[in-house]
């Protein structure tokens, strides 16, 4: 695959196809498509492109391999309070450039999609995942808080209920599930994924761009009316971001163990 758009870590592709359609694929397989900061920094630069590349008219993004996107590198060493500032400046621009940028963008959901890689999934218009994926919303799992626009995104999709559900114990979905309570908008069997993202892709590049581009705006003033939900929430994520939990969390994943929340300790509940 060629590298249209290259920003420096080789860990997120973008090619072209035919008919104006741009495919961006995370490509760090062996760490399923799991994000490190620089990788962060340089999926802000793409959607960046994105906005103003004329020559794409659709947008579609999937990972390399078995995976989706599993979120943050909960492996790499600890993040800084600057690279916690850094992280809440570059989350800002992210949704808010996913939610300006005025071509549609379809998410095919391949395989794990979790935490940040899950609310990516989600934020794009329309999500395409295989029936048997495993979603993960994930970020109470690690001691931080919902943040990555899950806030934003969940309740809007699949109502407060669910969310409050799904988001609080960080229960896994499938893909068929996640179609059936209406979090993705299709799921089909997973050697399709790809296959059927690029066939809609190639259907909307086809399509009225101006009728497209307005239809979206339109739609998305749903989200960009509750942007206070996404600052909120991201200022608390990066919070926890310093916090004993996350350490912790961290800590257990590297040493393959369950997680023993120091938090949970404190108010007197029981190691899990
Ligand atoms: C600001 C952002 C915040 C967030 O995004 S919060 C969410 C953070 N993400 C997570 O907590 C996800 C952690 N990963 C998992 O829970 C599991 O993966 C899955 C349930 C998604 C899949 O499980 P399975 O199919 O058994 O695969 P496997 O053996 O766990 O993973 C394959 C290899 O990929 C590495 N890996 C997966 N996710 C991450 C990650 N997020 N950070 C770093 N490495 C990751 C593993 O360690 C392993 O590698 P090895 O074979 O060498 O042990």
């Amino acid at each position: 695959m060629t590298n249209l758009y290259n920003h420096g870590t080789g860990d997120i592709l973008t090619e072209h196809h035919d008919n104006g359609i741009l495919q961006i694929t995370i490509n760090r397989p062996d760490r399923y498509n799991s994000l490190t900061l620089p990788m962060f920094e340089e999926m802000n630069q793409i959607w960046a492109d994105v906005e103003r590349d004329d020559q794409t008219r659709v947008v579609v993004i999937t990972g390399a391999g078995k995976a989706f996107c599993t979120g943050m590198d909960v492996a790499q060493p600890d993040p800084t309070p600057q690279d916690a500032l850094a992280m809440l400046e570059t989350e800002r621009k992210r949704v808010a450039t996913m939610l300006r940028i005025e071509k549609p963008i379809i998410s095919a959901i391949n395989g794990p999609a979790v935490g940040y890689g899950l609310s990516t999934a989600l934020l794009a218009d329309i999500s395409i995942a295989a029936d048997d994926a495993v979603l993960i919303e994930g970020h109470t799992k690690v001691g931080v808080t919902a943040g990555d626009h899950a806030a934003l995104i969940w309740p809007l999709l699949v109502g407060m209920a669910k969310t409050k559900y799904y988001v609080l114990t960080s229960e896994k979905l499938t893909g068929a599930e996640a179609e059936r309570i209406g979090l993705v908008s299709l799921s089909v069997p997973r050697e399709q994924v790809l296959p059927r993202a690029l066939e809609v892709a190639s259907q909307l590049a086809r399509g009225s761009q101006q009728a497209l581009r307005f239809t979206k705006r339109a739609l998305n003033a749903w989200l960009t009316n509750a942007m206070p939900q996404h600052e909120l929430s991201s200022a608390l994520e990066i919070l926890d971001f310093a916090g004993a939990d996350y350490a912790e969390a961290r800590q257990a994943f590297r040493e393959k163990r369950p997680v023993d929340f120091p938090s949970a300790r404190a108010a007197g509940g029981p190691a899990n």
